[in-house]
């Protein structure tokens, strides 16, 4: 096992670990686009994949869009992939709900985040609330809160994800949810605390749930997308894929790289997105297999 993360810079390096796999792992936020920005070479290195038979599967931990939401971005930008191969933190939520927890039909999860994430839950049949409370006014009063805020047995889970509209309305429902009822299961789309967006980061659902982890002091929370098992159980589930020949390529370490190297995929890091070449030099804690500029330097393979 190497200490050191190996840079694949020239072209034969590129070219024997590119031949070694089957399936490449994409992480998109930071790998793909940033925010709404395509990152230089991508569409190419991908159309290049195809050309070479490999299998691409795209999976973000940002939860705010459906999978068809995102096929729309991924088209948009004219790349060559199928709706079915992408996995969200959305996906894998609903995935959860439906097939660990087999949710009951006669209760409804509260969710803390998107109409895009309330709509994956809904397309696995359980029943979700909580768009109405994206209020754009603070409350006229704490009488507004006593009179809205109040325990309710048939929310049996609420669910935090991305949440640009969050709110104190928002924080009071999901935390009297959760300490009133002890069957009211905690969950967190995913950990990561920041994303990346035109060249600087923005707090994300690891950043939006943490107060409400400060202030529930009986009930962890179960975290949902990369690095977690759920994660790969919700791709597994619907790929057999020989996970040996497959490569985790991301750009934030205790996300990505974490989720490789907890399914013994091969890892590879980009510089694209949260993570500098200095940042990983300067940690021992997670080291990648490989690290590269970003997709862009695929390109040099004819
Ligand atoms: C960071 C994350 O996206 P990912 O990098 O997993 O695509 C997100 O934007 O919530
Ligand atoms: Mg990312």
């Amino acid at each position: 096992m190497s200490n050191k993360s190996f840079k694949l810079e020239n072209i034969n390096d590129i070219k024997r670990v590119f031949d070694s796999i089957d399936t490449f792992i994409f992480d998109c936020d930071g790998v793909i686009w940033r925010a709404n920005n395509l990152i230089k070479g991508v569409k190419e290195a991908l159309t290049l994949m195809k050309k070479n038979n490999k299998r691409t599967i795209f999976v973000t931990n940002n939860s705010t869009k459906t999978r068809e939401e995102y096929f729309k971005k991924f088209s948009s930008f004219d790349l060559p992939i199928d709706i079915n191969d992408i996995f969200s933190s959305a996906y894998s939520t609903a995935y959860y709900l439906r097939n660990v927890l087999d949710f009951p039909k006669d209760k409804r999860v509260y969710v803390l985040g998107t109409q895009g994430l309330i709509k994956e839950i809904e397309d696995v049949g359980v029943n979700a609330f909580g768009y109405e409370d994206n209020i754009t006014e603070p409350f006229a009063s704490e009488e507004d809160i006593f009179n809205e805020v109040k325990p309710d047995d048939s929310v049996g889970a609420v669910v935090v994800g991305f949440d640009m509209k969050v709110n104190y309305k928002k924080y009071s429902k999901a935390y009297t949810y959760i300490t009133s009822n002890p069957d009211c299961h905690f969950l967190v789309t995913n950990s990561d605390i920041t994303y990346p967006v035109q060249n600087f980061v923005l707090p994300e659902a690891g950043s939006v749930v943490a107060p409400l982890i400060a202030a529930v002091k009986n009930k962890e929370p179960v975290f949902l997308g990369k690095p977690t098992a759920n994660m790969i159980n919700c791709i597994s589930q619907k790929f057999n894929l020989d996970l040996k020949r497959a490569c985790m390529v991301g750009d934030r370490l205790d996300t990505d790289m974490v989720f490789g190297k907890n399914n013994n995929i091969t890892t590879l890091l980009v510089l694209t997105g949260v993570t500098s070449e200095e940042a990983l030099l300067n940690q021992d804690k997670i080291i990648p297999d490989y690290y590269i500029e970003g997709l862009n330097s695929f390109n040099q393979i004819q």
